[in-house]
């Protein structure tokens, strides 16, 4: 097998990777390839985010405009495009794909995954995975129709949106009409398409941290994770599983990973009702339920993340316990944020922060993130909470 080599950053010989997104999760792929010795470019649509703050050099564009993307491509010449959030031109990923470029995983399962529509008819009518019921629809009458065809309560989602925006559950008849008018104002790419889902009762939600790299295929330990208007809020890990549960969880993981292909991390999102696992959706690229391995495993989802597409070795992951995360949500109006109280936030042992550094709040924002591990999982959960929530945010 090939020996991958690296170079010196900001030299000819640098081995050069460009993130198509520059949040919470890029900036952590960025200090796991700084570590290693990458030249790091860091992308986003406003200027200041997260990532570009440890990056090499950055650059704002609308991902979602092509042109801008090849420009800023065609200059930067990458050895690896790792794209970091959903909402980008994948068309134009995969033409510079065809064109000899390196894109993370690959271009195809950007596409994918960009549209829900893709991801769910690969997984669902291709690979025949379980998951929710479903119907697509495209204008109001359509909609009604979705709803009435799948029954209540019923999910509904833009297509293209991610961290819930847009989303809401149907319960009753009196729901149908706002739930639609939020899915078109609340999606990341605009009006148009929605799924509607059939309600899943599941007991609990995993994400499978899912990792392809050079000798195989390597599963973390289930995380567990609640959400609140379709955004989480704490994850743990180990989630707790039956082991026919835990098996069937790798193998539909397993078959995702395999269709979307090449090498990198990905979060797939499984509910679970006994022994039986439904799919919901995957990231090709770590997830934000994933940040709670930052504390919990000695390689973290960035730095496996970093290693598989690196074509570097992943012999092992070790997780050290019941470990959680605790985001730090904040709501209101600001652009000069300050942090306080964090001598009381970080008193406890085996506890960590990470405060991303987002240049403003403007309506509701995940700022940070409480990081624990403990006895129990119930007691980890309770101390990222304490960590998240002691933090004093002034805006
Ligand atoms: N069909 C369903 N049945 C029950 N719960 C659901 C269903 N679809 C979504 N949910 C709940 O809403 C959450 C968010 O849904 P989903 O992952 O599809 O949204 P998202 O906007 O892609 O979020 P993210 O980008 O954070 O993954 C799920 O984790 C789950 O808790
Ligand atoms: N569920 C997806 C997710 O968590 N994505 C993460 O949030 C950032 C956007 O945050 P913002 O909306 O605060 O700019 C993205 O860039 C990514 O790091
Ligand atoms: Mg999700």
């Amino acid at each position: 097998m090939t020996q991958p080599t690296l170079g010196t950053p900001l030299s000819p010989t640098a081995t050069r990777v460009l993130l198509l997104g520059s949040g919470e999760l890029g900036k952590e792929v960025v200090i796991a390839l700084q570590r290693l010795g990458c030249e790091v470019i860091a992308v986003d649509r406003y200027a200041n985010a997260p990532a570009m703050q440890v990056a090499h050099r950055s650059h704002v564009i609308s991902m979602l405009d092509g042109a801008a993307l090849r420009a800023v491509i065609a200059q930067e010449k990458p050895h690896l495009v790792v794209p970091e959030i959903e909402a980008i031109a994948t068309d134009t990923l995969v033409e510079l794909e065809q064109e000899g470029l390196h894109v993370v995983p690959t271009a195809r399962a950007a596409k994918l995954t960009m549209n829900r529509e893709g991801i769910r008819r690969l997984a669902a009518e291709e690979l025949g995975l379980a998951t929710s019921p479903y119907r697509f629809a495209e204008t109001e009458q359509e909609y009604r129709d979705a709803v009435a065809a799948i029954g209540l309560p019923c999910v509904v989602k833009p297509v293209m949106s991610s961290s819930g925006k847009g989303q809401s559950t149907v319960k009753s008849d009196a729901d149908i009409q706002h739930a639609w008018d939020y899915a078109q104002s609340g999606g990341r790419a605009g009006k148009g398409r929605v799924i509607v889902e059939g309600f899943v009762d599941f007991d609990y939600e995993i994400t499978l941290l899912t990792v392809r790299h050079r000798d195989g295929t390597s599963y973390c330990a289930p995380i567990g994770h609640r959400q609140e208007k379709g955004d989480y809020r704490e994850s743990w890990q180990p989630q707790p599983m039956s082991d026919k549960a835990l098996a069937e969880a790798e193998r539909i993981a397993g078959a995702v990973t395999e269709a979307l292909g090449g090498q990198g991390i990905f979060g797939v999102e499984l509910f679970v009702k006994g022994d039986a696992v439904y799919f919901s959706e995957v990231s090709p690229r770590p997830h934000d339920t994933g940040m709670v391995t930052l504390i919990s495993q000695n390689l973290s989802e960035f730095e496996l993340h970093a290693r598989a597409i690196l074509g570097l070795p992943i012999p092992a992951i070790r997780q050290y316990g019941p470990s959680a995360s605790a985001v730090l949500l904040v709501e209101g109006d600001s652009g000069q944020m300050t942090y306080g109280n964090l001598a009381a936030a970080l008193a406890e042992p085996d506890t960590d922060l990470r405060l991303f550094g987002k240049p403003e709040v403007r309506g509701e924002r995940r700022l940070g993130v409480g990081l624990a591990r403990d006895e129990s999982i119930q007691a980890a959960i309770d101390k990222a909470l304490r960590v998240a929530g002691a933090i004093d945010v002034t805006l």
